[in-house]
């Protein structure tokens, strides 16, 4: 499994943002669906070794991320796209994820053929050049998402990715989603249900720190049938069900 966690929690003063995940995750696409404060951005900082847990275990691609050494060579192979990503506005998109690909230590020779490729992936292949403090936030998102799939990562989180980008976009995303999902475990958080009917074979659903369903997009909407669950979308009516039924 690239992801084990058992009993991850996490704290912030009296908040548990993360309170018990015990989630197995191999290749392939997972969805990360939840209320607002549900705590799907923290445990993906986790994932992401950008937070420590306050308790529980958590390996990465057969890893102990809590080990320096062992976090060095995850963070090799982990690509992240944070909800809020800090770009330097003088920088072109190239000179951008060229940064990211020596952060995370892409061999020399092959780092300008990699930030090519991640660039065009994500379609920005025109705007190579371009300074950052001319793009629109959708365009930004996407070299958001290049930075994270230039070292074609084994383990990839993403936070809210489609947030922004427009319908065009999100479909050519998905399709990027998809095709990543062949060979690296990829988590991506959502509000749009859209996205995991599309582009996931797996969903979690958390809620107040747990997850409280992990099952295939189709049994999702199965739990929506028969039920007063409101939405517009069978996925929709299985979330609002699901959700329903933690909280009675
Ligand atoms: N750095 C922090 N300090 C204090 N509280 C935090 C911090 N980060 C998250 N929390 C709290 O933890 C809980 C879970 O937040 P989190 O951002 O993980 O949820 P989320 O599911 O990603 O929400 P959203 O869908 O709104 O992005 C919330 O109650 C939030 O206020």
């Amino acid at each position: 499994m690239n992801i084990a966690t058992t009993d991850l929690t996490r704290r912030f003063g009296r908040t548990t943002a993360v309170a018990g995940v015990t989630l197995d995750a191999g290749p392939g696409v997972l969805g990360l669906l939840g209320p607002n404060g549900a705590g799907k951005t923290s445990l993906l900082r986790m994932l992401a070794t950008v937070i420590p847990p306050s308790s529980g275990r958590i390996r990465l691609l057969g890893r102990d991320p809590g080990a320096y050494r062992q976090r060095r060579q995850v963070r090799r192979r982990l690509g992240y796209v944070p909800q809020n990503l800090g770009f330097y506005p003088g920088f072109t998109v190239v000179e951008f994820v060229e940064y990211f690909a020596l952060l995370k230590e892409l061999p020399p020779a092959q780092v300008h053929r990699a930030v090519a490729a991640a660039v065009e992936r994500v379609g920005l292949g025109d705007q190579a050049k371009a300074k950052l403090r001319t793009l629109s936030g959708g365009m930004l998102r996407r070299v958001g998402i290049a930075q994270a799939i230039v070292n074609e990562p084994e383990l990839l989180l993403l936070d809210e990715p489609t947030a922004g980008l427009d319908p065009a976009q999100r479909v050519a995303f998905r399709s990027l989603l998809r095709d990543l999902g062949r060979r690296a475990t990829v988590i991506v958080s959502t509000h749009l249900v859209e996205d995991v009917g599309a582009a996931c074979a797996r969903v979690a659903l958390m809620d107040q720190g747990k997850i409280v369903f992990h099952g295939t997009p189709d049994e999702l909407a199965a739990r929506g049938i028969g039920t007063t669950a409101v939405g517009d979308a069978p996925l929709e009516r299985g979330y609002s069900a699901v959700l329903a039924a933690a909280n009675s």
